[in-house]
């Protein structure tokens, strides 16, 4: 295959990912980082068309040189930029804009100075400069990352040095070296482009579709508003307490908690305002638990909190803690302070328990507190001892 064909093919490669990646987007998908990388191909697949057809003879050469490596760079560059927005550095855009300018101008000087090595010199280094820069943001989640993405890092990693090392060979040998000659190496390198093309594709969508699912996960056991478990991932993490509560040792408590007069919050301020004084409050909680503590959402604005080896008196005064924070903490909502209070019901996990008859109790507590004036707490009853 010569070059020429290499170049068509690239062309249109770019332009069948764009042209799917544009309906995928249509369909509803609209991460900002898709967005960002359905232009980068765009862009490259315009790029390369414009290399072709002036190749061809179809468009002047200049034409090539002034507008097609530019927007060529620009693909490349936005294929970068997409993978850092997805690496949540949103201002990626300060430092690549920038640079590609700098490109941009660094390659006309090299067209007006009319030296060809000089401009593949320059084109080398400032495309593989880019993919690598779109490397480095894959690398930032190397650790604890799938195989996927360490497989992409590698991969992408080696083919953007090959598409810089074409750079070091005009710049160290002009002649070439052995069977890696100016004949050689630009085919080496268009077939680092196709498969720099086929990875970004294939591994950006991947890696969407494997974040996408790391999500859906995370929200079977997480409440997305307050970002503690919800049941399901509170009543998880409660199993293995409620059968340690069946042994001698340390006990374990739990507090269940709600926030008084939420609806009339809601109704006065508006649902989003109640949103944000829920995620403010409950990081308030959180501020007066132990690391070992665990708070999760039950339902609606009850709340209960987890406490391991911690007996019920002890428990009361954690309970306290948190009322007196809650009480003393008021929210900034759009447009006003919001002070909230809370009531609590406290128990100890007993050996006869089930997650039914301790929520039972804990939630009867909850109730008495609620009946004796709100923000405050009930304590559970103790067992009734075995008739004699
Ligand atoms: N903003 C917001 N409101 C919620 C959310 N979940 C539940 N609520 C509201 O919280 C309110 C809870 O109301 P209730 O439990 O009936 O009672 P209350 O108004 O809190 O009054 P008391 O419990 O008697 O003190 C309801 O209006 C729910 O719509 C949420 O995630 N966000």
């Amino acid at each position: 295959m010569d070059i020429t064909t290499m170049v068509l093919a690239l062309a249109l490669g770019n332009l069948a990912l764009s042209a799917a990646l544009f309906f995928y987007a249509h369909g509803g998908a609209r991460a900002l980082s898709l967005s960002t990388f359905t232009v980068a191909k765009q862009c490259q697949a315009g790029g390369w068309l414009l290399l072709y057809l002036s190749a061809g003879g179809v468009l002047p050469g200049p034409l090539a040189v002034v507008v097609g490596y530019p927007v060529l760079f620009t693909g490349v560059a936005l294929e970068a930029g997409a993978l850092w927005e997805a690496s949540e550095r949103p201002r990626w855009r300060r430092v690549a804009f920038p640079l590609l300018a700098l490109s941009v101008v660094l390659y006309l000087v090299c067209y007006l100075v009319d030296d060809l090595g000089l401009r593949v010199l320059a084109s080398s280094l400032i495309l593989g400069g880019f993919y690598l820069s779109a490397v480095a943001a894959l690398a930032t989640g190397w650790r604890g990352g799938s195989m996927l993405r360490r497989f992409l890092v590698l991969a992408m990693a080696l083919l953007s040095l090959l598409v810089a090392s074409r750079a070091l060979l005009v710049l160290l040998m002009p002649q070439g070296w052995s069977w890696i000659n100016n004949a050689m190496l630009p085919m080496l390198v268009s077939g680092a482009f196709y498969m720099l093309m086929l990875l970004g594709g294939f591994g950006f969508l991947l890696l969407a579709r494997e974040r996408e699912q790391q999500e859906l996960a995370r929200l079977l056991v997480v409440d997305a508003l307050t970002d503690v478990p919800n049941r399901r991932g509170l009543f998880q993490a409660l199993a293995p307490w409620m059968a340690l509560a069946r042994r001698p040792g340390p006990p374990t408590s739990m507090i269940v908690l709600e926030f008084d007069q939420f609806k009339r919050l809601n109704d006065s301020y508006g649902h989003p305002a109640g949103d944000t004084v829920l995620r403010a409050l409950v990081d308030v909680c959180k501020n007066e638990l132990r690391d070992s503590d665990q708070i999760g959402r039950l339902v609606g604005v009850e709340f209960a909190v987890l406490l391991p080896r911690t007996g019920q008196d002890e428990a009361l005064l954690v309970a306290d803690r948190i009322r007196a924070a809650i009480e003393a903490t008021p929210v900034k909502t759009g447009r006003a302070m919001v002070g909230l209070t809370a009531s609590f019901g406290v128990t100890a996990l007993r050996a006869d328990d089930s997650t039914v008859s301790l929520f039972q109790r804990a939630d009867q507590a909850l109730q008495r507190a609620k009946a004796d004036g709100r923000n405050r707490i009930a304590v559970a009853p103790p067992p009734e001892a075995p008739p004699a």
